[in-house]
């Protein structure tokens, strides 16, 4: 080994993962940069974690827990999708309209949308009958 390949860097990895732990550092890395780089990710986090904190404190059935995590993890999934067809399209277009990549990206939000909707009815038919006895209760005794 000559003296320039040893102190040149480590050129960027292009080639397949050798195991399962170097798999799944590049996998954790994905999904910091999406919590990082996009701020609709923050906001499913911060509601999700809302919901959690909402489920715990009225007592979530096993049952109800399981539609909730399934309400939070499809928003996010789909958020997650949403990042890599944004990221695909400005790989593919650059700084350029293309009217496929607004059709990708559009759609790709859509989903976004259709996996939140699902979270808001599920959320409706937990909490509701849980918290409306409550805010009947305290509405009342004023
Ligand atoms: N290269 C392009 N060609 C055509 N339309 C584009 C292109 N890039 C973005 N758009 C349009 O602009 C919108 C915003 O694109 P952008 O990549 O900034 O998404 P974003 O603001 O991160 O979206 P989201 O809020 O869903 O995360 C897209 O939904 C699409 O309609």
């Amino acid at each position: 080994m000559t003296m320039a390949s040893k102190n040149s860097p480590k050129p960027p990895q292009i080639d397949k993962n050798h195991s399962f732990w170097q798999s799944w550092q590049h996998a954790w890395n994905g999904l910091k940069t999406v919590v990082k780089e996009e701020r609709n990710m923050q906001t499913h986090l911060v509601l999700g974690a809302v919901a959690l904190l909402i489920g715990w404190a009225v007592h979530l059935t096993t049952s109800d827990w399981l539609w909730l995590c399934l309400a939070i993890f499809l928003v996010m999934l789909c958020e997650i999708n949403n990042t890599i067809a944004e990221n695909i399209c400005d790989l593919v277009t650059g700084p350029h309209y293309h009217p496929l990549a607004k059709k990708v990206k559009d759609i790709a939000a859509g989903a976004v949308v259709f996996a939140a909707a699902f979270a808001v009815i599920v959320g409706l038919i937990l909490f509701v009958p849980k918290l409306w006895p409550l805010v009947l209760a305290w509405t009342t005794k004023g």
